[in-house]
């Protein structure tokens, strides 16, 4: 099947029914596909905060203008709010408010009640097509309704705002069993700030836990919502192009979430091997155990001490980590690692922050794909942290001084190589403008 694009053609898959193979070479940072959204939501938390139409925040100076009718979406400007009405909101506005207080509403979780919203969005738009709720060739309602759906047997179909037409049943029942194991969640600067659908995208990529691409988020005000996978290294001509569905960093926990919410076993070369190793050993206790973990980490990886001063990236398999290292694939090592690094780096216990964020940067290295954007957001994190260490030294030595300047220097210029890659997302003001803005202190010093 051609994809109405010159980049990837779909083939069978053996498990997948079919999988996404590049027509040509692809280089790093290569658009591989760029989708707009067909019905999206904002989180609860970002509503009032962000458009709901392109999801932008407003402009310096400026407020969102909210809509008088049910008082409960906000625009940037005339342009969104009109964009937004003959999308969807038209057949929503009256029943919105009376809805979201009802107690079916109420009494549905967190991700309950934003499925019910997208879903709600979906069939008020699909309530505004020429004929209301009919598919037409290769429209993105008949690719949506051509996805594989959820493995979960018997789902109930949440609660929907009244919309009219009323949509009929079975199509309500069809598109929900396509939203658990397609649905996107919308990022950024890879912070999620909403969900969408977005049929083709979900058509052509499946998963990988070493992904070759990775979604980005492109807002805004004149083109609106729209889905961008990129490149995030060189793929060649014939390679099946895959994104991560989950955060590669949940090495034990991603499994089961594969299995219940995508219906697969993952046989990606980082699941087969991390299977392999069966019940990982206990993380140690004592802190000075610990310690001596990271740092062999670190050491294995090719990080030798809290200092890294080197021009690129080292790599390692993960195949071949040794087995006194095994414990780190406990997610909770991870999260300890990010935990301390974070609070320390805030509270200013610098010191403590860069050795924890270092060895976070090795387990990183181990687990992530080279090129994956979370690593360049983690070295721009650490360099922020070396800067302001340096800050705070007191009576620092011009050597000294020279060193913090260097290191913050590598962390920003191998932060910039993946982010570049990776290329901006979401909100105007993000990393790769932070990159140069702490560059220019740097020169400036
Ligand atoms: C978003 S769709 C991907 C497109 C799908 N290949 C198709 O032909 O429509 C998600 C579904 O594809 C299948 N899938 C995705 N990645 C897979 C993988 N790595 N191994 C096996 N099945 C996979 C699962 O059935 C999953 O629920």
């Amino acid at each position: 099947m051609l994809t109405g694009n010159d980049t990837l053609r779909l083939v069978p898959h053996p498990k997948a029914r079919d999988q996404a193979i590049s027509i040509k070479k692809l280089e790093a940072g290569s658009l591989i596909l760029s989708t707009p959204s067909f019905a999206s939501i904002l989180l609860a938390t970002q509503k009032g905060h962000r458009c709901d139409t392109c999801f932008r925040l407003p402009a310096d100076g400026t407020s969102l203008r909210r809509c008088t009718g049910c008082g409960s979406y906000w625009y940037c400007d005339l342009d969104c709010q009109t964009e937004q009405w003959h999308a969807h909101h038209k057949r929503i506005c009256k029943n919105y408010t009376k809805f979201t207080a009802s107690l079916a509403f109420q009494s549905l979780r967190v991700h309950e009640r934003n499925d019910s919203l997208l879903l709600s969005h979906l069939l008020a738009h699909l309530s505004l097509l020429s004929t209301p709720y009919a598919p037409e060739d290769s429209s993105p309602l008949s690719i949506f309704l051509s996805l594989l759906p959820s493995p979960v047997p018997d789902m109930s179909v949440p609660p929907v705002c009244p919309i009219s037409p009323t949509p009929p049943l079975d199509l309500l029942r069809t598109l929900y069993t396509r939203f658990g194991n397609n649905n996107f969640a919308i990022h950024s600067h890879l912070t999620t700030i909403g969900h969408g659908v977005f049929p083709l995208a979900s058509r052509l990529f499946n998963h990988s836990c070493v992904p070759n691409a990775a979604a980005r988020y492109s807002l805004s005000p004149s083109h609106g919502l729209w889905m961008e996978v990129i490149a995030i290294r060189d793929i060649l001509s014939g390679e099946e192009t895959c994104i991560p569905y989950l955060d590669p960093a949940m090495t034990q926990s991603r499994h089961q979430i594969l299995e219940l919410t995508y219906g697969f076993r993952c046989d990606c070369s980082a699941c087969l091997y991390i299977r392999s190793l069966g019940t990982l050993p206990e993380l140690p206790t004592e802190p000075t155990e610990l310690d001596d973990l990271g740092r062999q980490l670190r050491e294995f990886v090719g990080i030798k001490d809290t200092l890294l001063l080197a021009p690129t990236l080292p790599s390692k398999s993960l195949e071949s980590t040794p087995s006194s290292l095994h414990a780190v694939f406990h997610e909770a090592y991870m999260s300890s690692l990010s935990g301390t690094f974070s609070r320390c780096s805030h509270d200013g216990d610098y010191d403590i922050a860069l050795d924890s964020g270092i060895t976070l940067l090795a387990l990183y290295i181990l687990i992530y794909p080279p090129g994956y954007p979370q690593i360049g957001m983690h070295l721009l994190e650490l360099a922020k942290t070396q800067w302001n260490a340096g800050i705070v030294l007191p009576n620092p030595s011009t050597e000294e001084r020279s060193k913090v300047k260097e290191q913050t220097r590598v962390y920003l210029s191998l932060a910039r190589s993946i982010l570049q890659i990776y290329g901006p997302e979401g909100d105007d003001v993000g990393p790769l403008q932070e990159i140069k803005i702490l560059e220019s202190l740097l020169i400036e010093e």
